[in-house]
């Protein structure tokens, strides 16, 4: 737990969260932190809280403390995002700080009375909008909407070139005591990149083509910071997380990176014959391939290695005339983040009718993938040695032209 200067009169507090499931679904093996900003003008306002978890915003209290930060000198609280890992401590706060001033966009006014029966001393923001805390400071607001909820905003700080972004920008993985990106090795930075991803494929994903506009929109401003609600605070290079999220928010119609992703599931082990040889074929192409097995992997760390993959490769059994089920259900989740456009090859064996690939075929036409099959290979039983050759051709086809198809679009 701790509380840090970020700039001149800007403070982070930050309360880690881990053995939770983030959203009530996704896991989070390295935790995830929830931050919040205390930025003193004449007057003193905090953007973003925590949530409302056991415990949590007391940690944010008594950080409060140690910044030898009066509570009753709040006298805003800037709603960028009203998803309760932001908003949850508001009740708590309540209890402690009476009266102090809500300022938030219109979308969040309503949702502050069905979610925490709040209606009086609330200002709306908007586009255009801003607020003087006074000796120079203020704070301009800009619409985000869908990043990740409907009302979402952003917050500028003019003076310190702060954007306060919430969701957007934000990473999983808990943070200890080094919470700037200037404070970091080039490993640790590769850390946060990796939980980004899969923050962003996890819970972002869904969002792409509004994250493109948000860029758009926060691309105008004169920023010398980027304090996400979650992760790491980038001072060093804000630019960079920034220009990272652009990239993620194309890899949802790809291409994405060379790699690919093969997902493989098997009863008995008849399909799990051939996925050594699959692997083995496209390594040699010099492709980075992400393996998960359904349903061990879990589906965050699938989707986040799909999203950042041109290719995919899919291995699953007929199963009472259909695939392999927790593959469908992969596979409906990937489809409802609109994850569209890869270069792909099943195989799998079956028993007597087969079934796998029509219903392959049914999920790709509903959720409009729009994903570019090699011709699959099926095999009744175990895969023969034919069947391994055949497997092995196709797959170092898909590696050469998820190669090509990466090095057309770099993104
Ligand atoms: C519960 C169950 C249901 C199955 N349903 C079908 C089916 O509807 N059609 C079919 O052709 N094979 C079916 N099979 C046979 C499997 O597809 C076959 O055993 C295959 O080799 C399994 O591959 P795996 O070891 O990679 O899981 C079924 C097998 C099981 C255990």
């Amino acid at each position: 737990m701790n509380i840090t200067s970020a700039a001149d009169g800007i403070y982070r507090l930050s309360a880690n969260a881990e053995d939770i499931l983030f959203e009530g679904l996704w896991p989070i093996p390295n935790g995830v932190s929830m931050n919040s900003y205390i930025v003193q003008g004449e007057k003193t306002a905090i953007i973003d809280g925590v949530c409302g978890w056991d415990g949590v915003p007391q940690t944010l209290f008594s950080q409060f403390e140690q910044a030898g930060i009066d509570v009753n000198s709040i006298d805003y609280v800037v709603i960028n995002h009203m998803e309760p890992d932001h908003s949850g401590w508001l009740e708590d706060f309540r209890k402690i700080r009476p009266d102090f001033t809500i300022v938030t966009s219109k979308k969040a006014v309503p949702m502050l009375e069905s979610f925490y029966g709040i209606h009086n001393r609330v200002i709306e923001v908007g586009d255009g909008d801003s607020l003087d805390l006074g000796a120079g400071r203020v704070l301009a607001f800009a619409e985000i909407p869908n990043v990740h909820w409907p009302e979402t905003i952003a917050t500028f700080d003019t003076l310190s070139g702060t954007l306060f972004s919430c969701d957007a920008f934000g990473s999983f993985g808990a943070i200890s005591d080094a919470p700037y990106d200037d404070q970091l090795s080039a490993e640790q930075i590769e850390f946060f990149e990796a939980e980004a991803v899969r923050y962003y494929a996890n819970i972002v994903a869904a969002f792409s083509t509004p994250v493109k506009k948000a860029i758009e929109k926060c691309g105008t401003l004169p920023i010398r910071i980027v304090a996400p609600g979650h992760g790491i605070v980038w001072r060093r290079d804000p630019h960079k997380i920034i220009n990272d999220y652009r990239r993620y928010a194309e890899y949802q119609k790809g291409p994405a990176r060379d790699e690919v992703t093969l997902i493989w599931g098997s009863m008995y082990g008849m399909t799990e014959k051939a996925v050594g040889p699959a692997v083995e074929a496209m390594e040699a192409e010099g492709v980075k391939v992400h393996v998960h097995r359904v349903p061990e992997s879990s589906w965050g760390d699938i989707l986040a290695s799909v999203w950042t993959s041109t290719g995919v490769v899919l291995a699953m059994p007929t199963y009472e005339y259909k695939m392999f089920p927790p593959m469908a259900a992969v596979l409906d989740e990937l489809g409802k983040k609109r994850v569209q456009n890869r270069k792909a090859f099943r195989f799998g064996s079956y028993g007597w009718s087969g079934g796998a690939q029509k219903e392959l075929d049914e999920i790709m036409e509903r959720l409009k993938m729009k994903w570019e099959f090699l011709e699959p290979l099926e095999f009744k039983g175990s895969p023969d040695e034919d069947h391994l050759t055949e497997i092995r051709s196709r797959c170092r086809e898909l590696a050469r032209e998820v190669k090509k198809i990466a090095a057309a679009s770099p993104v």
